[in-house]
C-alpha cells in the first residue's frame, strides 16, 4: 500500500470539509481531500442550493418542470466552485474514494494511506428515519431523493415539522400538490413559538394541512397509496411520503475506533476547540450534531484552520449564530430567544418588539404579516427574533451586533433608508429607548431649565 504523507487530511468535501482545504492551502499547507460522493456535500447536491431554487421557482409560479429545471441549473451554475479541478487549481490533491481510519493519524482510501499531521472529519450528516412500524416496507422520499423526483406529487405527506419539513411543504404546496405535515412534538421546536405560529398560519392559509404533536406508529402502502396511521387511529392517505425527522452523523465506516475518536448518538464528541478525543483529529459540521448549517460548517473550517496553521487555541462560539427558515414568511434568529434569555436572566431581561404592520415598506407592498423582538440584558441584545418578509436577510444586522457585543444604542444610532424593510431594527431599539427618554422626568427638568435660559 503507497503511503503518502501530508500536513492536514480532509474527510468529506462539503461546506465544512471545502471550506478547510481552501483556506489552509492558500495560506501553504499541503492537503489531501477525500471524498466519497459528489463534491459540495449535501448543501451543494442535496440540501441549501436545491431547496432554495425550488422554493424561488415555487413562489414565482413555475410548473414542475420549470421549476425541477431551474433547481438543477443552479446546482450546475454553483458547482464549478466546489470541482475537483478548482480544488486542484489551488493546489489540494483531491481523492475521489471513501476514507477509513487504519489508524491515530492515519487514513486509508482506495487502498492507499495518507499520514498526516492533522486529520479533519466533516463527514456531515445523514437522513434519520425514525422508528416506525412498517416504514421501511414504504417508498419513502428523503433530502436525497426528493429533488429529482420526475412527477409532481398529488398528495405529499411529511414527517415531521422541522426546516426540511415546513420549507418543503412551502415550495410543493406552490408547485400545487396537496401537502400534510405531521408533527411528533412542536413545529420548528427550538425557535420562538410566536413566530413559529406566524409561519404556521401562513402556510395553513395557503392549504397546507400542519398536525403537530400526532405521533405516527404506523405506515403502509406502496407506490402512489401511502397510508398513515397516528397514535390516536387516524389514518392519512397520500400519494407520497417524504420523511424530513433530523438527521444521524455519517460516521458508519470510519472506523473511528482505530484512531481513538469517540462518537454518541448525537455525532463525533468534540471540545470549544472542536478537537475530538484525538488531539490531533478535529471534526466539524453535521457530523458533530451541533447546529447543523453550512454557516456553521463554515465558520467552524475558520476556527480550526487557526489552530492547524498557527497553533493559536481558537475556541468555536455559538451565541453569535444566526438560522433562517425560507418560508415565505422567513423566520429568523440569532443568539436566545424570548424564552432562553428570560430562563437565563430572569427579570433582567426586556423585551424591545416592532411589527411589520408598522413599517412603511411593508404595508406598501402587503408583507405586513411578522415582526421583530430583541431580547435585551443591561443595554446589549442577547438575542433577536425576526419573522417576516426578508427576515433571513435582515438578521445579518443583529448577527454583527451580537457578534460584535455591540450596545443597542449601536443599532438606535444608525441611519436606515426610507422606506425599507431594515427600519423594523431601528424601530425596535428606538421602542427600547423612547420610554427612558419620553417618559423621563430628569429629561423633561433638565429641557424646561434649558428653555428658560437658551436666548
Ligand atoms: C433539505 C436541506 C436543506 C438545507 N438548507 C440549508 C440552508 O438553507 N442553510 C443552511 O445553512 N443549511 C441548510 N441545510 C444544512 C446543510 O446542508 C448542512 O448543515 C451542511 O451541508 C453540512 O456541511 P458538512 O460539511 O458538515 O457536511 P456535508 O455537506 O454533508 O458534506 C459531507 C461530505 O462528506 C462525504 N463523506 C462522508 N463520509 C465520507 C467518507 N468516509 N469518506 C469520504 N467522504 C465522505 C459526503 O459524501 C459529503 O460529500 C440543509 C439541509 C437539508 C437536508
Ligand atoms: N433553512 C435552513 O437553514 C435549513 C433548511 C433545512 C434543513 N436545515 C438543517 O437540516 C437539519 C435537518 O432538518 P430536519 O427538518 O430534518 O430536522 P429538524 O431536527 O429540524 O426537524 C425534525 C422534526 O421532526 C420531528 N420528528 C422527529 N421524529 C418524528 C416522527 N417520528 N414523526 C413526526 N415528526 C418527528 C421533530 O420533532 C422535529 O420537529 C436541521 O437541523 C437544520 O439545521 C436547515
Amino acid at each position: 500500500m503507497s503511503v503518502t504523507k501530508t500536513d492536514i487530511c480532509v474527510i468529506g468535501a462539503g461546506s465544512g470539509g471545502l471550506s478547510v482545504a481552501a483556506g489552509a492551502v492558500q495560506m501553504g499547507a499541503r492537503v489531501v481531500l477525500i471524498e466519497a460522493g459528489e463534491m459540495g456535500g449535501d448543501c451543494l447536491n442535496t440540501g441549501c442550493v436545491p431547496s432554495k431554487a425550488l422554493l424561488h421557482a415555487a413562489c414565482a409560479g413555475m410548473d414542475w418542470q420549470d421549476a425541477h429545471d431551474h433547481v438543477r441549473a443552479t446546482i450546475a451554475a454553483i458547482a464549478p466552485h466546489d470541482s475537483v479541478e478548482r480544488f486542484e487549481g489551488l493546489g489540494v490533491r483531491v481523492i475521489k474514494g471513501f476514507a477509513r481510519f487504519t489508524g491515530p493519524r492515519e487514513v486509508a482510501v482506495n487502498g492507499e494511506t495518507i499520514r498526516a499531521r492533522r486529520i479533519v472529519i466533516a463527514t456531515g450528516s445523514r437522513p434519520r428515519l425514525p422508528a416506525i412500524a412498517g416504514l421501511e416496507d414504504v417508498p419513502c422520499l428523503t433530502n436525497e431523493t426528493i429533488f429529482a423526483l420526475a412527477e409532481r406529487p398529488e398528495h405529499l405527506l411529511i414527517l415531521g415539522a422541522g426546516a426540511v419539513g415546513l420549507e418543503m411543504a412551502e415550495a410543493h404546496r406552490r408547485l400545487g400538490c396537496e401537502v400534510t405535515v405531521l408533527e411528533a412534538a412542536r413545529a420548528m421546536g427550538r425557535d420562538d413559538p410566536e413566530a413559529v405560529a406566524v409561519v404556521l398560519a401562513a402556510l395553513r392559509a395557503r392549504g397546507v394541512r400542519i398536525e403537530e404533536d400526532m405521533p405516527v406508529v404506523r405506515a403502509q402502502g406502496g407506490d402512489g397509496r401511502i397510508t398513515l396511521t397516528t397514535a390516536d387511529g387516524a389514518r392519512i392517505t397520500g400519494s407520497h411520503l417524504l420523511v424530513a425527522t433530523g438527521r444521524a452523523p455519517a460516521i458508519e465506516g470510519l472506523d473511528l475506533d482505530k484512531a481513538g475518536v469517540e462518537a454518541g448518538s448525537g455525532g463525533i464528541v468534540v471540545d470549544t476547540r472542536l478537537r475530538s478525543t484525538n488531539r490531533r483529529i478535529h471534526a466539524i459540521g453535521d457530523v458533530t450534531g451541533g447546529a447543523q448549517f453550512t454557516h456553521v460548517a463554515g465558520y467552524q473550517a475558520g476556527v480550526i484552520i487557526r489552530a492547524m496553521l498557527f497553533g493559536l487555541p481558537a475556541k468555536a462560539r455559538a451565541d453569535h449564530i444566526p438560522h433562517a427558515l425560507y418560508t415565505a414568511p422567513e423566520l429568523a434568529q440569532v443568539g436566545l430567544t424570548e424564552a432562553e434569555a428570560r430562563a437565563r436572566y430572569g427579570d433582567g431581561v426586556e423585551i424591545a418588539r416592532a411589527a411589520f404592520s408598522g413599517n412603511d415598506r411593508a404595508v406598501a407592498t402587503g408583507e405586513t404579516a411578522g415582526f421583530l423582538k430583541v431580547m435585551v440584558h443591561k443595554g446589549r441584545p442577547v438575542g433577536a427574533t425576526l419573522v417576516g418578509a426578508g427576515a433571513g436577510e435582515q438578521i445579518a444586522l443583529w448577527a454583527l451586533a451580537l457578534s460584535g457585543r455591540q450596545k443597542l444604542s449601536a443599532i438606535a444610532g444608525i441611519v436606515v433608508p426610507y422606506p425599507t424593510m431594515a427600519e423594523i431594527s431601528k424601530r425596535a431599539a428606538g421602542v427600547y429607548f423612547a420610554p427612558r427618554l419620553f417618559d423621563n422626568k430628569t429629561v423633561k427638568r433638565v429641557v424646561r431649565a434649558v428653555q428658560t435660559i437658551l436666548p
